[in-house]
């Protein structure tokens, strides 16, 4: 990124950033701690876990946001990606373009993305969960043929691969206690989609946002709502992380909260839930003074899924509000639009939505 300001980072006048923006009052914070003193049962109906599933179903169906604390995930495990993160990040671009990402395989380092056609303030390192993680070769309605993509890590530091692999694992675990609880808030049994994430195309990232002279212009992304089923996000003190509040259409701040995760909805719950819970459009912001750390965990099922709403949330009072979709292409036409400015608009849900 140089140092003079790129044209191509202005955002349109109606999405650029308010900097006067007040802190979030509205994200709920949940407390997880039933799942860790008594070893979580599926379908387990004590009143701790009942508790737990009506905050986290008033969660998804009023805010799309919320917070975890007593979550599970050893602090030291984030720790030693923050520490790999910050030394990756700083090693000079030649050297962390060596594991950059092209048009075939989308994982690795990337300084480059835009967000709906807008290039974003940022840096990032992606990682595959299951590696190598197996993908459609193309977003094309008639494509059959799949590729495998694998990661690509840094020489230095040493131990980034490690650290991420364990990390990686740990937060897969709190994903799917998530799931578990979404699932029964939606009255289904806990493990419901479990199945859909084996050989999921799960990743994480690692996002920096460098301190940016114009912060009123820019974004570190744009305003977007995530793909996948859920996503589990670390983010440091430093703040920036955006929600539309669905009550008024105002954008608020989510405030950090020392050793949490923010979790949010995607599209595919979204469509799975038959528009119960709806996913969130949020954004990050930038300050002119400090750099932010993030990594988001996007929990994705397996490309071979078809994306619909879930039978049992299917009535005929109230009918399936989408056309079946391949979520494999949904999932690809997104990295490849990510990659480069296309000039059209990118593939959302709304598109497959019917009109009844
Ligand atoms: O960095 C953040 O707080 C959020 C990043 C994000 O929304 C995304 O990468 O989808
Ligand atoms: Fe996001």
């Amino acid at each position: 990124m140089g140092s003079e300001f790129d044209p191509d980072f202005i955002q349109k006048p109606d999405q650029r950033p308010n900097l006067d923006i007040s802190e979030a009052e509205s994200i709920p914070i949940i407390d997880l701690s039933p799942l860790l003193t008594s070893p979580f049962i599926p379908g387990d109906d004590t009143l701790p876990i009942r508790t737990l599933v009506a905050e986290i179903k008033a969660a998804c169906s009023e805010v799309g946001f919320l917070q975890v604390i007593n979550h599970g995930v050893p602090i030291e495990l984030l720790e030693r990606v923050q520490s790999a993160a910050k030394e990756f990040f700083a090693l000079p671009t030649e050297e962390k373009r060596r594991v950059r990402r092209d048009d075939e395989n989308f994982l690795g380092y990337y300084d480059m993305e835009n967000t709906k056609n807008v290039r974003d303030w940022k840096e990032v390192f992606d990682f595959a969960v299951n590696n190598p993680m197996i993908v459609p070769t193309s977003s094309e309605v008639k494509e059959t043929r799949v590729q495998e993509i694998s990661n690509r890590w840094p020489e230095y530091p040493k131990d980034m691969r490690d650290a991420c692999i364990e990390y990686a694992k740990a937060v897969e675990k709190l994903a799917f206690k998530l799931l578990e609880l979404m699932a029964m808030s939606l009255d289904l049994p806990a493990k419901r989609l479990n199945g859909y994430f084996k050989d999921s195309l799960s990743r994480v990232r690692l996002n920096r946002y460098p301190a940016c002279p114009s912060p009123d212009l820019a974004l570190g992304v744009g305003p977007h709502k995530d793909q996948g089923a859920l996503t589990v996000l670390a983010q440091d003190e430093v703040g920036g992380l955006d929600v539309k509040r669905k009550s008024d259409g105002q954008w608020v701040r989510v405030k950090p909260a020392p050793n949490s995760y923010v979790i949010n909805i995607g599209d595919l719950i979204q469509v799975w839930s038959n528009d119960k819970y709806e996913s969130t459009e949020h954004r990050v912001s930038l300050n002119s003074e400090r750099e932010r750390f993030s990594f988001p965990f996007f929990f994705d099922p397996a490309h071979h899924i078809i994306m619909k709403p879930l039978d049992e949330l299917v009535t005929e009072d109230n009918p399936a509000k989408y056309n079946e979709f391949s979520w494999g292409r949904f999932y690809r036409s997104r990295r490849s639009s990510n990659f480069q400015k296309m000039g059209v608009e990118n593939l959302q849900i709304s598109h497959f939505r019917k009109n009844n």
